[in-house]
This record gives structure tokens, sequence and C-alpha cells, in this order.
């Protein structure tokens, strides 16, 4: 059984999966602004994409777009993601840049959640994980694939390190290339409910993986990212269409 989290007014993993949608614009009045809009849908929590912020490496503008998106978001929670560019994102920094960005950040308090990149190596892992836990900061644990699917052991044996490793949540996405691949990364979440507790977030990224953006409840993925402004990744779907079938999925499966 997922134990649930909650933060602010959100629980992850209770049920019908949390709607996340990412802010992917690059200038600061843009990402407040795209934020206000968000903050007038039925969305659950607000994903930062910083490493698409022009200045993410000035810490001081960093900060000053935090503290007015937690203004803006009024208690939405916040996951503050630098997605560095082999994972997907659109920068790259250095190891050391990496981890004083998500430091300062955590050290701020003003982020509900930070992604820390499993790649990123073991030390550099602990290090944000425990400073994190001590600022009362929730870690997502990612990977990301966006050639390939590997196979189901190896999602679990990524999964089950981001666990070692002190992550509260466990998040994979990875690049189908065949229907096969879709079915791998979903008996791969069901099977890992039986070696954690921890909310999971899993998903095959482009067309192919669609479902797997929708069937979390089913398989044990406890949040989907919907597309805003702009998809931050291949497949997001757009935040209407997500609530619509989740909503159909949750209540069926409530139906004795
Ligand atoms: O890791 C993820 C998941 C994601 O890549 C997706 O496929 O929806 C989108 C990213 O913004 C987020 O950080």
């Amino acid at each position: 059984m997922t134990e649930a989290l909650t933060v602010k007014n959100i629980t992850l993993g209770n049920g019908k999966p949390s709607i996340c949608i990412p802010l992917t614009s690059s200038k600061k009045a843009d990402i407040i602004e795209e934020a206000k809009r968000y903050q007038k849908e039925a969305i659950d929590i607000v994903e930062w994409r910083a490493d698409i912020f022009e200045e993410v490496e000035n810490h001081a503008a960093v900060l000053e777009v935090l503290n007015d998106l937690v203004n803006v978001l009024k208690g939405i929670p916040l996951i503050f993601t630098f997605r560095s560019h082999q994972e997907g994102g659109e920068k790259e920094l250095s190891k050391e840049a990496y981890v004083s960005l998500n430091q300062f950040v955590i050290q701020t308090g003003l982020a509900d959640f930070v992604d820390v990149e499993l790649y990123q190596g073991e030390d550099t892992v602990k290090h944000l994980t425990s400073i994190a836990h001590l600022q009362h900061t929730y870690v997502i644990i990612s990977n990301h694939d966006f050639q390939k699917t590997p196979p189901k052991s190896e999602i679990i044996n990524r999964l089950k390190r981001a666990d070692e490793l002190g992550g509260d949540v466990l998040k994979i996405a990875v690049m189908p290339n065949e229907t096969e691949d879709v079915l791998e990364l979903l008996t791969a979440t069901n099977e890992m409910k039986k070696y954690t507790n921890k909310p999971m977030i899993t998903m095959a990224m482009g067309p192919l993986g669609a479902i797997t953006r929708l069937s979390g409840q089913v398989f044990g993925s406890v949040l989907t990212f919907g597309a805003g402004e702009r998809a931050s990744a291949p497949g997001q779907i757009p935040v209407q269409n997500l609530h619509q079938v989740l909503d159909v999925i949750e209540k069926s499966m409530g139906e004795k």
C-alpha cells in the first residue's frame, strides 16, 4: 500500500492521481503570468522547470521568482526542478553549480519538493536529500530516458535505488519505441509496489505512452504531468482532458 504524502492541501497517493503542471517560460515576468493563469485552474501541484529560466545561474534572480511564485500560487505546492540536458532538460550545469543551485533553493524553504536526478551520483543525491530533509522539503529522486525503455528489472532497480538514497517520491520517465515498452513500464510500476510504500511517479513519454499518464490509479503512479502553455515533455495531455479521464477511472474503480 502506498503511504499517502500530504503537502499543504494536496495528498499524493490517495486514489485519483494528482495533476501537476510545469511552468515553462524563460523570463521571470512570463513565469509569474503563467502561474497566475494556472492558479485559477483545477490543478494540484506546479513544477517550476528552472532549467528553462534564462537567469537560472543567478541565485538572486531565482529567489525573486520563488518568492513571487509562492505569493501567486496561494497554497498550491511547488516542485523545483532543474532538469539537466542529458535527462531532457534545456541546460547543463557543472556538478558544483547543480548542487549549489539546489542547495540554495532548499535553504530558502520556498519549494515544497525538489527534484534531484538519480544520475547526478550517489554523493550528490545523498547530500541534497539530507539538507532537504533538515528543511522539511520533500525530495523527488528522478530518472529519465528519452531514447528507450530499459527492461523491467532495470526500471525497478532504478526506483529501488531512488528509495535507498532517501527519496520521498520515486520517479522515472522512459521513452517507448513499441507497445511492449509501455507494458514494461506499467509492469515495473505495478511490481515495484511490492518493494516500497513510497509514492511513485512513472510514465512512458511520447504518443505511445499517453495511456501511462492516465492509468496511475490502476498501476501505482500518484501524479501525472499535464501540458501547460507548452508541454515540458513529449506526450503530455492537456489538463482538462486529464481531469475528465482520471475522474472516469476513479469513479469506475469505486464501483463494486
Ligand atoms: O520529470 C518530469 C516528467 C516529465 O518529463 C514528463 O514526461 O511529463 C515532465 C518534466 O517536466 C518533469 O520534470
